[in-house]
């Protein structure tokens, strides 16, 4: 079921058009209050677009101001939200049964369909329980169950893996994968993993507009937007292209490896891997080399990833051992020199 949305809502600053092909998972990622929600709400039919209109598989869902507005019910589309929002007087299979029922299949029908959605999201064997004697994860896995039971042509989720706890992501985010796959369905997410796990492609929004769009690997390893860089971890420069690499907005000349044809002089964007710097004391000797980068930079705060250490500077960040920070005193308002080979730093036209 192919959709188009165009849509406008003034008083939340969002104006969006997407396009998803029948079959295809888009991913919508951004920051608090990007407008990520209002997106689903508008397509769901929770939330009114002042200008717009949205069209899922030939059926108007809305034409605004004035025109066609099918209600939330008739437009074929489940909403999955973070919580299960399960009934909690309703066993497992009756929640699961509720969409069939409500559109008049027989008893027997709802039941067959309840057991198959039970059964292809690993909840067959919770049928008879109540939702208080769920966890968590088990919970989302029959809401998930209930909302494909209704066999919705478009199915919106909205970060259906953010409240669950961090043991049981992975499993359901492989069941969705599972049931995602050709399904026409958008997730809101904040995650980079589930786009690349679960989306075809994906949407980056940012103060209600599209930043940038396109198929999931090439947005995220080729961000132009800083927002898209955050969300995978690795520092951005633009720029413009030099002979040998870049020379950034404030005037920074780095050396860099194109990863595909750029003009001399054109726009670029380039990524860095925190990973690959290496941080020195501004008092060593530097290498004067071409292909190697020797930046100085004035430390500004440290946080603990893992077993490694994030050093955010007033340049570009750098990931060391604890060892490193101890050794070389590092701390806020230190100055260091951060060193990177060209061969990091992956430079593209922006
Ligand atoms: N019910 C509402 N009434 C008015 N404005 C709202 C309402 N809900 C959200 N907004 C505003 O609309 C904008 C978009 O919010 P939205 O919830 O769509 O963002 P989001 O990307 O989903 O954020 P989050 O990741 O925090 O859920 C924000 O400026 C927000 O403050």
């Amino acid at each position: 079921m192919s959709l188009t949305l165009e849509a406008t809502v003034a008083e939340r600053g969002v104006e969006v058009a997407l396009e998803l092909a029948e079959g295809e998972t888009v991913a919508i990622l951004g920051p608090n209050g990007a407008g990520k929600s209002t997106v689903l709400g508008v397509l769901a039919g929770l939330v009114r677009a002042d200008t717009g209109r949205a069209v899922l598989g030939g059926d108007t869902l809305f034409a605004s101001p004035g025109g066609v507005w099918t209600p939330p019910h008739r437009r074929g589309i489940a909403l999955l939200a973070q919580e299960p929002l399960l009934f909690p007087h309703l066993s497992v299979r009756r929640n699961v049964e509720f969409g069939p029922r409500t559109a008049r299949a027989s008893r027997p029908e709802a039941r067959a369909r309840a057991e198959h959605w039970l059964g292809e999201v690993g909840a067959g064997e919770f049928a008879d329980r109540h939702p208080a004697e769920l966890s968590g994860g088990q919970a989302q896995r029959v809401a998930i169950a209930r909302a494909l039971a209704a066999e919705p042509r478009l199915l919106l989720l909205d970060e259906p893996l953010s409240a669950l706890d961090v043991a049981v992501t992975s499993s359901v985010r492989q069941m969705l994968a599972r049931v995602l796959d050709d399904r026409t369905a958008v997730i809101v997410s904040h995650d980079a993993l589930d786009a690349y796990l679960l989306a075809d492609r994906v949407v980056v929004l940012h103060e209600g507009t599209i930043a940038e769009q396109g198929a999931t690997r090439s947005v995220l390893e080729r961000p132009r937007h800083p927002f898209t860089a955050e969300l995978t971890g690795v520092a951005l420069l633009t720029g413009r292209r030099t002979p040998g690499g870049l020379v950034t907005d404030d005037g920074l000349a780095v050396a860099a490896r194109a990863v595909e044809t750029v003009r001399q002089d054109a726009r670029v964007a380039a990524v860095v891997r925190p990973a690959e710097v290496r941080v020195e004391s501004i008092h060593a000797p530097g290498v004067a080399l071409a292909d190697v980068n020797r930046v100085p930079a004035t430390v500004l705060d440290l946080e603990p990833r893992g077993d490694l250490v994030r050093v955010r500077t007033d340049s570009l960040p750098a990931l060391v051992p604890p060892a490193a920070v101890a050794e070389l005193g590092l701390g806020p308002g230190v100055g260091i020199a951060l060193v990177f080979p060209a061969a990091a730093v992956t430079m593209y036209n922006a």
